[in-house]
């Protein structure tokens, strides 16, 4: 440890008033604290271990500790037994049975078509494997609530020691990433980070980051105007209580914009906002032409200096020929750094400099009040503080010959650089079409990070939810089987995984350090064979009890050793000093007796008033191409690198490590972003998640390989996420079998008899009766789980396929795989809300189910004309063929939908031509193979 860190810490925490025992107290206090923790959040250890010498206090715990009342953050919420048990049981049976059904299918062979028999097994068999594995993590599904009032009482109430009730509350970094303005519309970043700015959390523990990978000018004005516009935003927010504070949201609110406001003025400071925003969005809305307008300007001038030498011209021509600008100026004149509006077709690449601006300097820290509204101020702000949260822009270096590594080497620069500047404990990630939708998010998802037991807890993920998705959600684009069955049921393991936004995180847990008392749990195990629990003796440690609490007093001490920390973050002494303060902060310490109003207040790294040229200097340098080169950034540190579902693997790493996670689903969602609605973006939004889990199912990621510290049923999830993929392969040749059997006049089985009729029976009955149990303790519709079983076919048989053709390609010739971004423009049709849905887009990815509904629809019409022109119509033989054909079409059903494009106006040709094709295919069928003598083809495929 740096002596001379040790010393400045030291200094803002020893200095306190509120640590009159110094850090004896402190260490004490966290000692109890944890032990305390570790049977609150495990109580079934707490009675299987014995480890009663905790529970009973053996460590001398003064009595009054354990009498006082205590109140907790956040409750976990169990779900009705009446619904869960016999939802577990319903499991138990069904995998019962798949196993009887199975082991009948190998047993009782159909000779007569063997390879229609021994593909249809194969495929069951993985079917019955990867059901499994979705169903098996599912078995304990928890939901949970918070206390937000309780979070306010301790840690913004008045106290003797803190008159003014100065929030002590943790520092809290938001990151936002962007890479491409014609993409991803500067507006609608702009309107995301007015919702963060807006949010309702302590202004002087709030930065907010943008990370713009491209490096635009165009976003870096869109910034700066946002910036200037939240000085009215903000306090009008907070003013009038406004919900939600992402202006674009608000104003196009369906709902009576007057209710429930209780101030006589809102009607007027309402109407000047909105005009104020209208003027605001044609400044953003102009910025492409105004930075063209500047750059042309320059080059016409230079150009027309030529001409003038060689010849007098008139200057309009001069202009017309004027090529687009490739230096780019600022509005004051200077040379921007980056790229042109649109940075080179490829965005993960481009070469520019390093930029960061701080666009809104960090606030004092106690509250400034606005004006009357009289001297220039347009709004009266007399009682309504005006301090915004600090706002920096940062664009990372980029240079040909660099690995940029996407998203993740996006996250990573801002994890660096906001250390050096604000050091939040805690990050909170959005992508930037994700805005805040209540203005209390990061207090609920404080509310875990503070708890008791909460210094565990690396992450806090909060649901996706999504707008302007048609209503009938076509493309499962809501995802909500995902979001509130899955995440809920991994809530009850370890945790959900990470989905890339809206997600919490405590800043020591990215930066890979083991979760605190993290030799005490087993992992997978441990609750059959219980390791010896060895409680990391903090008091015994050596040296001065200050350097002790400064090492992170709970954690793995060569884990700590300081002198490693130049290998593994790099050379930046500011990022290194900043590590164990960003520790100390994160603390949940609100319940320790001693320290009895919470934290060690907010001093930061670098004190905002000396958030200097230098320490932008520092931050410059953290994200410069060079920096990560030989350290563990991005492979254990940071966001993880290698592929391009970042998220999955980031919080996979993590788990492993024994970190817990939690799931916050609010009230009124935390968060809200948007969705392609059209096919053609959607199919390539799920080839790219499917690509990385297959990514990282080629990697050490692999689930298989997990630690000890990962439980069963978690790793068999993340087993689950990369494997999924696979199981298109056996999708796609199953979706061709109805189709095969009517052609060939055979089936799966030898006959349609009772056993197997029987056992199709009880597996679908108990699968449809799973799903009527997960609706009612998910909270889903029926709708929503039917339409993501049909998206699992459409994607399972196309973009999961070609993900897996692209994992191995990777695997095999180590093609990369590219970050396509989903474009998040929407319609600019103002009339019509969903117009992108009925755009038809040619992909080669339509091309398999394509194939599939022809043939099948094809197969169907030649059983029909088969048994027609038979000589004694058995209809019942073609039952089989055309259920399961019928299956597979209602699947496909959205997908060719989404193929017809706008309603009404493609379908007849489609059904005309489809018609004709598969009518002429099976007249020709009956030609080769007239009935008469084809009819006994079908002989074994009988009913009882
Ligand atoms: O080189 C890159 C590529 C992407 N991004 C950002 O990554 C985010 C996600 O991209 P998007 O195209 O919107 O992907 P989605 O499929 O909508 O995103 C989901 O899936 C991704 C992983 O594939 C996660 O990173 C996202 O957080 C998650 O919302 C956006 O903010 C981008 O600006 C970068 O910053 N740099
Ligand atoms: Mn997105």
């Amino acid at each position: 440890m740096d002596p001379a860190i040790s010393a400045r810490v030291e200094e803002q925490y020893v200095s306190n008033s509120l640590f009159t025992g110094g850090f004896n107290s402190v260490t004490r206090a966290h000692l109890m604290d944890k032990v305390i923790d570790s049977e609150a959040s495990h109580p079934q250890m707490a009675g299987s271990k014995g480890s009663s010498c905790a529970v009973n206090g053996c460590d001398g715990k003064p009595p009054e500790f354990t009498s006082k009342p205590w109140r907790p953050l956040t409750r976990k919420l169990k779900i009705p037994a009446g619904i869960l048990s016999p939802y577990r049981l319903l499991v138990l049976i069904r995998l019962a049975v798949l196993g009887l059904f199975l082991t009948w299918r190998i047993k009782h062979k159909n000779e007569d078509a063997m390879w229609l028999w021994g593909m249809s097994v194969v495929c069951e068999l993985w079917f019955g494997f990867s059901w499994i594995l979705d169903q098996l993590p599912k078995l304990c599904p928890v939901n949970r609530a918070t206390d937000l009032a309780v979070l306010k009482d301790k840690f913004e109430t008045p106290t003797p020691s803190n008159p003014n009730g100065r929030s002590d509350l943790p520092g809290l970094d938001i990151y936002v990433s962007t890479a491409d303005p014609e993409k991803e519309p500067p507006l609608t970043t702009a309107n995301t980070i007015l919702s963060i700015l807006a949010a309702d959390y302590p202004v002087e523990k709030l930065s907010c980051y943008v990370s713009d990978d491209g490096g635009a000018l165009l976003t870096f004005e869109a910034m700066a105007e946002a910036a200037s516009f939240a000085n009215m935003w903000v306090p009008f927010c907070r003013k009038h209580g406004i919900e939600p504070r992402n202006p674009e949201s608000y104003f196009s609110l369906k709902r009576d914009p007057y209710k429930n406001k209780v101030r006589s003025d809102f009607v007027k400071d309402r109407r000047r906002i909105k005009r104020e925003y209208d003027e605001f969005k044609v400044r953003i809305n102009g910025l492409p032409d105004s930075i063209r307008r500047r750059s042309d300007a320059y080059h016409a001038r230079e150009e027309i200096k030529a001409m003038k030498r060689q010849r007098e011209a008139a200057l309009d021509d001069a202009v017309e020929t004027v090529k687009i600008a490739k230096a780019t100026w600022m509005a004051d004149g200077t040379h921007w750094p980056g790229t042109w509006i649109q940075p080179s077709a490829e965005h993960t690449r481009g070469d520019h400099a390093g930029i960061i601006q701080v666009m809104l300097k960090p606030p004092s820290d106690d509250p400034l009040y606005g004006g009357d509204g009289e001297e220039g101020r347009p709004l009266d702000f007399t009682d309504i503080d005006i301090r915004l949260p600090m706002l920096v822009y940062v664009s990372r270096e980029k240079r040909p010959g660099y690995d940029h590594n996407k998203k993740a080497g996006a996250m990573n620069a801002l994890v660096r650089s906001s250390a050096v500047m604000s050091n939040g404990p805690f990050i909170l990630n959005l992508d930037c079409d994700h805005y805040v939708y209540n203005s209390q998010a990061f207090r609920e998802g404080m509310c875990f990070m503070m708890d008791r037991g909460g210094d565990r807890i690396a992450y806090v993920q909060f649901p996706q939810r999504f707008e302007g998705i048609d209503p009938s959600d076509r493309y499962a684009n809501h995802n909500t089987v995902f979001f509130d069955v899955n995440m809920r049921a991994l809530d009850g393991l370890m945790g959900p995984v990470y989905v890339g936004t809206g997600c919490l995180f405590r800043r020591v847990a990215l930066y890979g350090f083991d979760p605190p008392r993290s030799t005490e749990h087993g992992g997978c195990c441990s609750c059959c064979f219980p390791k010896k629990r060895k409680i990391k003796s903090t008091v015994s440690s050596g040296t001065s009890e200050e350097t002790r609490a400064l090492r992170m007093a709970d954690f793995d001490d060569e884990e700590m050793n300081m002198s490693t920390f130049p290998k593994r973050f790099g050379n930046s002494n500011f990022l290194i000093n900043s590590i164990p303060i960003a520790e100390f902060q994160g603390r949940p310490l609100a319940d320790h007796p001693g320290v009895k109003n919470g934290r060690p207040p907010g001093a930061l790294t670098v004190p905002r008033d000396l958030l200097d040229a230098s320490t932008v200097a520092e931050a410059i340098s953290v994200i410069s191409c060079w920096y990560e080169d030989k350290t563990e950034w991005g492979q254990r540190v940071g966001w993880i690198y290698g592929s391009v579902t970042e998220d999955v693997v980031t919080g996979y790493r993590m788990h492993n490590r024994g970190w817990k996670s939690v799931y916050c689903v609010t009230k009124r969602d935390a968060f809200r972003g948007t969705a392609p609605i059209n096919l053609t973006d959607r199919l390539h939004q799920v080839l790219r998640w499917a690509t990385g889990s297959v990514e990282i199912f080629f990697s050490r990621n692999n689930a298989l390989l997990a630690s000890r510290r990962m439980k069963c049923l978690q790793r068999i999830a993340y087993l689950n996420v990369g494997i999924y993929p696979f199981t298109s392969i056996f999708l796609i040749v199953y979706c061709f079998l109805p189709a095969l059997s009517l052609f060939s006049g055979q089936f799966i089985v030898k006959e349609l008899d009772v056993t197997f009729l029987t056992y199709l029976l009880v597996i679908t009955l108990t699968l449809c009766m799973l799903a009527v149990l997960e609706i009612k303790w998910s909270g889903i519709n029926l709708e929503e789980w039917w339409r993501n079983e049909q998206f699992w076919l459409i994607g399972g048989t196309s973009a999961h396929l070609a993900a897996v053709l692209q994992g191995l390609l990777k695997v095999i010739a180590g093609i990369e795989i590219s970050f396509t971004l989903t474009s998040k423009s929407g319609a600019d049709d103002e009339n019509d809300e969903f117009a992108d849905l009925y755009i038809v887009k040619w992909t080669s990815l339509m091309i398999p189910p394509i194939v599939i509904m022809m043939v099948n629809l094809i197969a169907i019409a030649v059983g029909f004309s088969r048994t027609i022109y038979s000589e004694i119509p058995q209809w019942s033989k073609l039952l089989g063929g055309v259920f399961f054909s019928f299956w597979v079409l209602a699947h496909l059903y959205p997908f060719a939908k989404g193929l017809m494009g706008r309603r009404g106006r493609t379908p007849t040709i489609v059904f005309v031509w489809s018609g004709l094709l598969a009518i002429t295919i099976s007249l020709l069928w009956v030609a080769i193979n007239p009935p008469s003598q084809n009819s006994q083809i079908g002989g074994s495929f009988q009913f009882p």
